[in-house]
């Protein structure tokens, strides 16, 4: 599959909302968009996920472009490769920064799904016509506000109620929510703002019969987790711990949640999303899969993924309209009572909006193969 250019394109998006953590607000979204042309003049597009910030984890804006520029594109430059699978191969000698992995392998899938004429979910073996997709519900300034924000979506149809937890905004919050909303599915995601002192305050939260509870502790853990979730019925769900197969395997074994949040950022693209989805499958793990607040090009990518069989749980991957005034890609992604519509047409099956794309653009670098 041969590589005649990539793009590496910055933006800056400003979210129609600001989104509020256990680790802090988030209003502009600065990420790149990667764009790998062949010689047929197919366009492969991907998407860099980190935040500005290392506070969801240790990568940044500024780290995936150093990464991306000074180690991986020449890695692409100065190698061939048949499959995209092969992509993170080639980059293993490369430790951690798996968000930048993952930006430079998924305008790989693309463009390979793009020169083989068949969607990015049929190259990665899903079959899903359509998916079930929830919301996460960022930290309000009030309760009344959090219950109408949850009012709008469960009306909307979303399949399940995510909201953010934090010290101080978890027990008595839910209870007033679960109040309001008894039949809802809800979970809370805390972004590991709790230690293992906290064990007996998280052990309330049984009460409340969640889906599941999201990285309540460390972001590196997975021991304190397995003694937490040997203490309470409420499902974990690992997201920031889980970094590949091997951290899967591990968590499994220990027992450290029951669930498991896959982002193709996190774990350095579609190829090891797919091993840890497959291992899931075999092991009887429920998986979902989750957000990073991507544009539609990001979006479109998680989309693809959630076709694979074991995502029986709705994921975050709400409709454009939720996080952009405008989004980079036509038609945007329409969640339409928590369903979300796989295209069939080639590579991720949504076109660039040149025009947005552009707008939002800050520079371009083109790199020659
Ligand atoms: O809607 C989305 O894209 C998901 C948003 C979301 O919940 C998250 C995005 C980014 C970092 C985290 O706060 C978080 C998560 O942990 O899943
Ligand atoms: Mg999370």
């Amino acid at each position: 599959m041969s590589i005649k250019q990539l793009k590496l394109r910055k933006l800056i998006m400003n979210l129609k909302h600001p989104f509020t953590t256990s680790f802090g607000t988030i209003q502009e979204k600065e990420f790149f968009i990667t764009e790998a042309i062949d010689v047929d003049g197919n366009h492969g597009f991907g998407e860099s996920v980190a935040f500005s910030s290392p506070w969801y984890t240790e990568e940044t804006v500024a780290t995936n472009q150093h990464v991306m520029e000074d180690f991986l594109i020449p890695i692409l430059q100065t190698n061939k490769m048949n499959h995209p699978d092969e992509v993170s191969k080639l980059f293993k000698p490369i430790k951690g920064n798996n968000m930048a992995k993952a930006a430079l392998e998924g305008a790989v899938w693309d463009l390979y799904a793009k020169q083989k004429g068949i969607s990015l979910a049929e190259a990665l073996g899903g079959d899903k016509k359509q998916i079930d997709v929830g919301i996460s519900i960022g930290i309000q300034s009030s309760v009344e506000a959090l219950i109408e924000v949850i009012s709008q979506s469960v009306e909307a149809g979303y399949k399940r109620i995510k909201l953010k937890i934090k010290p101080g905004w978890d027990l008595e919050v839910l209870q007033e929510v679960r109040s309001h909303f008894p039949d809802t599915l809800i979970m809370a995601d805390a972004n590991s703002a709790y230690t293992r002192e906290d064990i007996d305050h998280l052990k309330k939260l049984d009460e409340l019969h969640l889906m599941m509870i999201e990285q309540p502790l460390a972001h590196d853990d997975i021991v304190d987790h397995a003694k937490l979730q040997a203490v309470i019925h409420t499902p974990i769900c690992l997201d920031e711990s889980i970094h590949s197969l091997e951290d899967t395997r591990k968590a499994f074994e220990l027992g450290s949640c029951k669930i498991i949040n896959i982002k193709i950022g996190r774990v350095g693209g579609l190829t090891e999303a797919k091993k840890i989805h497959d291992f899931c499958l075999e092991h009887d793990i429920p998986v979902w899969c989750g957000g990073m607040l991507e544009s539609g090009i990001g979006r479109a990518h998680n989309i693809a993924l959630t076709t694979l069989p074991q995502f029986i749980l709705p994921g975050d991957t709400a409709g454009s309209a939720n996080y952009w005034e405008k989004d980079i890609i036509q038609p945007e992604v329409i969640a339409e009572n928590g369903v979300i519509h796989v295209p069939d047409s080639p590579g991720i099956g949504y076109e660039i909006n040149k025009d947005a794309l552009d707008e939002f653009t800050e520079w371009v670098k083109v790199f020659k193969f």
